[in-house]
């Protein structure tokens, strides 16, 4: 409107021409109204001075900056304010070479999110996401998700957009694959902080794709959580064993086994001081055989697997006879430690399992286990394969679950429940390959609706010869 008032267009006006696209419904040209300079140049203004101010309060650090070198330079001259840029380059030299982590958190991380908000994000935002299918027309004029913030560390860029009036999150997290592409990411996690808001988080950097030495035992007992593994953040990820199970479903050779020895070497120091107890199912005689003289229960055949597991129910049944009316809790002591029951192929024993009467001992076992044992101090860590076999049915069961490399995108939900792979746990994605993708998983946490990929520790057979040797309770008895 403002070119038609300042500027007199050449030809004669059309008016009430109709137009049509071949894309579009029928578009009506509006009524042209002729507005006086002075307003036009006043809502000028008025749009120069919003953008300021709002510039400001997105990057007070950028804005502030260059508002005191414009002071400086107006003030003392040009060759005060080169001086000043000299000084203060040297100033943040000497602090990233002295303290490069504060730097970096206080300065460094806020340049890359700036340049990238400017370079990557801001550039193509509009078009990124009108092409995703994320913007909306609305009588003619179309609207954007606005773009508030990028936040940036080592490994990720963190976006924060606020949503349009009326749009959900799940519109972004069903186009988190569009998004990763259009801003050259290997993948996007979409996670809500609160109403009317999304975090788009885009990794820059796989700190994951290199395998992870096994985390350390730790000097202390501890049965609560253990450190199995490295977040991509690069945070130590911890998996919560006390009071849940935890279900690893993952296709051949995804690195269940690296998940499942991290457990038993966190928890070898409260085993030792006869806190925590192994019980070991392991159908297949591959895994766990490899470190039995660990287990203080270990059993192979379908049978034997049973057996173990209905031993594992009266356990729990006369703890919780025990403490029916007197306590609600488990606190793991040498008297009541707490029972880890490992079992190793979870489908071998109930879908591939073909006697009859051990499928159906086995299943009623671990329903049991399942639903009663978190309590009193009885917790189930499971392995499996393919989540659509016959476990389906317990499979929820599991407060806590791992999907590590899958076969196809439908199992990811199965495992991590509705909406986890649309909002980035691409478990489908994890490279084949050894090196690269063995013990990638992703887990929910209870801070974050968006899942996290961890890399366990590479529990390796010199590793667990290692735990057998130092840790045994055999050995440790005789020492
Ligand atoms: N965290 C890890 N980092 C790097 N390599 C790993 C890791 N975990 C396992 N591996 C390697 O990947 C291969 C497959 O691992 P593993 O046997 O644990 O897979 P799996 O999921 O148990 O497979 P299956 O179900 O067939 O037994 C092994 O050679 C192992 O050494």
């Amino acid at each position: 409107m403002a070119f038609i008032v300042l500027r007199k267009l050449p030809g004669a006006e059309v008016q009430g021409v109709v137009s049509t696209r071949p894309d579009t419904s029928v578009v009506f040209t509006p009524t042209v109204i002729p507005t006086p300079a002075v307003v036009v140049i006043a809502a000028k203004l008025w749009g120069l001075v919003a953008g300021v101010v709002r510039g400001a309060v997105r990057h007070p650090v950028s804005v502030a900056l260059v508002a005191a070198l414009g002071l400086v330079a107006w003030l003392l001259g040009w060759r005060a304010a080169a001086g000043g840029v000299l000084g203060a380059g040297a100033l943040l030299g000497a602090w990233a070479g002295y303290r490069p982590e504060s730097f970096m958190r206080w300065v460094g991380w806020q340049a890359v999110a700036w340049w990238r908000w400017l370079w990557v994000y801001r550039r193509h935002w509009g078009a990124a996401l009108a092409v995703s299918g994320l913007t909306h027309a609305v009588r003619g004029r179309t609207y954007v998700p606005d773009l508030v913030r990028v936040k940036s560390d080592a490994t990720n860029d963190r976006v924060h957009v606020k949503l349009l009036a009326g749009q959900e999150d799940g519109a972004f997290a069903e186009r988190s694959a569009n998004l990763a592409h259009a801003f050259g990411a290997v993948s996007c996690r979409v996670g809500t902080p609160r109403p009317g808001w999304v975090v788009l988080t885009f990794p820059r950097h796989d700190r994951l794709v290199r395998p992870i030495p096994a985390r350390p035992i730790p000097l202390l007992p501890r049965v609560d959580s253990v450190d199995v593994g490295v977040t991509e953040d690069g945070r130590p990820y911890r998996l919560q064993i006390h009071g849940t199970h935890v279900l690893l479903a993952g296709a051949t050779g995804a690195g269940k086994g690296s998940w499942l020895w991290g457990v038993v070497r966190g928890l070898l120091p409260a085993a030792a001081k006869g806190e925590a107890l192994f019980w070991a199912c392991d159908p297949k005689r591959m895994e766990l055989s490899y470190g039995r003289p660990l287990f203080d229960r270990y059993a192979a055949t379908g049978e034997e697997c049973a057996e173990l597991l209905e031993a594992a129910v009266r356990a729990m049944q006369e703890r919780a006879d025990r403490y029916a009316g007197l306590r609600r809790d488990h606190v793991p002591t040498p008297d009541e430690p707490l029972i880890v029951v490992l079992v190793d192929e979870l489908a071998f024993l109930s879908a591939y399992q073909t006697d009859r009467s051990v499928k159906a001992r086995v299943g009623a076992a671990l329903a049991t286990l399942l639903t009663q044992g978190r309590a009193v101090g009885v917790s189930v860590v499971a392995a499996l394969q393919d989540p659509r076999k016959e476990v389906v049915g317990i499979r929820n069961l599991f407060p806590h679950r791992v999907a590590l490399r899958l076969d196809e995108p439908d199992q990811v939900d199965l495992v991590l429940g509705d909406g986890a792979r649309d909002r980035g746990a691409a478990a489908e994605l994890i490279p084949h390959d050894r090196v690269r993708g063995a013990g990638i998983g992703y887990v929910r946490v209870e801070t974050s609706p968006e899942p996290v990929r961890v890399r366990a520790g590479h529990v390796t057979d010199q590793d667990i010869r290692h735990m057998v040797l130092a840790w045994s309770p055999d050995i440790r008895e005789a020492v």
